[in-house]
Parts: structure tokens; sequence; C-alpha cells
């Protein structure tokens, strides 16, 4: 699904935030990404969905190249990735239901489609019936919520969270991945970002971890991050 091959960021200034790295997220994977403040995490989640472009090495996704993705059809990449944030980027002054539709919105689904997918969605969040409330008239744990919804909306194949259980307590924590499971076993590939190693240590996944910049142990580093 996605594949980096010697994959080398350096910012404009010269920071170097990854260095020859090399990770692959099988199809219909499901896998947490770690590592400490400054590791890399985020850089790395940017090159995928192209908000950075690599100084160095390959970025696949489903085989393609994503250096030969000019700017045009960026948006047509990033339809197929859901993002989710730690402080979920949610329009404070657009009801729940807007929020959730937007990408539909964009994509230029008619009314009556969209109504139905955003039922859907918050159906799975289990937020039903809040779809008329402004996000702060939310709990942290039911914005996250509303932020998953926003990313699953259109069903993409593909999901990514930066820290989405960053502000949450270990129940609402474990809630989120339990709902991340359950697109996964749907088919839906998720690399999740965390500094949460106990939440790691209670999943079965396969985890990736960072050190300044590089990938540690080769693809797998369970053992790295149970220490
Ligand atoms: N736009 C930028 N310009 C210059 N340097 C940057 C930029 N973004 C990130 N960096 C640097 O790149 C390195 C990796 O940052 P990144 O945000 O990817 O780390 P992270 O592992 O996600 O950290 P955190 O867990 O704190 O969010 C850091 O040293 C950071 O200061």
């Amino acid at each position: 699904m996605i594949q980096f091959e010697q994959v080398s960021k350096i910012y404009p200034g010269g920071q170097k935030a990854l260095m020859d790295v090399n990770f692959h997220l099988r199809q219909g994977e499901m896998a947490f990404l770690t590592g400490h403040s400054g590791a890399g995490k985020s850089t790395l989640l940017k090159l995928i969905t192209v908000i950075e472009r690599a100084t160095a090495g390959k970025v696949s996704i489903n085989g393609h190249n994503i250096a030969n993705v000019g700017p045009k059809h960026v948006p047509y990449l990033r339809r197929n990735i859901g993002m989710i944030f730690q402080n979920h980027h949610l329009l404070m002054d657009k009801s729940v239901f807007d929020n959730i539709a937007l990408p539909l919105v964009i994509e230029g689904f008619s009314h009556g489609e969209i109504r139905k997918r955003v039922a859907g969605a918050l159906d799975m969040v289990g937020l039903y019936g809040k779809e008329r409330h402004l996000p702060i008239m939310l709990s942290g744990g039911e914005q996250q919520r509303v932020g998953i919804a926003r990313a699953i909306v259109n069903k993409p194949p593909l999901l990514l969270a930066d820290e989405p259980t960053g502000n949450l307590d270990p129940k609402l924590s474990m809630d989120i991945l339990r709902l991340f499971e359950t697109f996964n076993d749907s088919g839906t590939s998720v690399l999740i970002a965390t500094h949460d190693l106990g939440l790691i240590a209670r999943m079965k996944y396969r985890t990736f971890t960072l050190r300044q910049g590089r990938m540690l142990g080769g693809e797998s580093t369970d053992r790295e991050v149970m220490r």
C-alpha cells in the first residue's frame, strides 16, 4: 500500500527530519508509527499526503511513485487518504453534519447521497443524533470522533492518524483504537502515529519506530517499543 525506499527529508534550513527510511505498510494492514518528539513521525505522514516532498528516495502508494504526481493531481491522491489529527482541525462555526459532509461537498455528491453517507459515518462513530450540534458543544472525545467520521465518510482505502488519542484518557483512547479496528476489518489500511506506548503494548499490531529520523531495526521493531 505504502512503500518508502531510502527516503530522506531535509527541510529548507537544513533540518534532517528523515534519513534513508525504508518501510512498507501492506494492503489491508493496521500498524503503529512511534518515536520520540521530533523523530520524524509527522514528516513521514506529510510525505504520504504530499504536504511535503522527499529530498531523496522513493515514496510509492499502490506501486505509483508519488514524485510523479503533479500539483494539480495532489487533491485526487488525497481523496484516497483519510487524515485524522490530534486537534481534529474541525470548523468550529459549522455543525457536526457540515464538518463531516465537507469532503463529500468538495467531491460534488448530491444532497441525498451526502445525507445518507453522513448518517452512516455518524452511526459508525457513535454520534448519531448530534449532527446539528456545533463542535464546541461536544466533549474532546466526541470532537475527535467527528474528525474520524469526516476522515472515513468517503470510504478511503487508507487512513492516517497523527496522535489521534493525544488528548484523551486511556478508556477513550482504547475506544478510538477499536474504531480504527472496525475500519481495518472492512479492508481499510491504517497507520497510526503515536507516543502512547501503553496503547501500543495492548494491541497486537506491527510497530515502526523512528529515532532521530531513522527507522529502527528494519521493518518491525516491537522489542524496541516494549523496552
Ligand atoms: N516545516 C519544517 N521546517 C523545518 N523543520 C521542520 C519542519 N517540520 C518539522 N521539522 C523538524 O523535523 C524534525 C521532525 O519533525 P516531526 O514533526 O516530523 O517530528 P514528530 O516525530 O512528528 O514530532 P512530535 O511527536 O513532537 O510531533 C524535527 O526536528 C522538526 O523540528
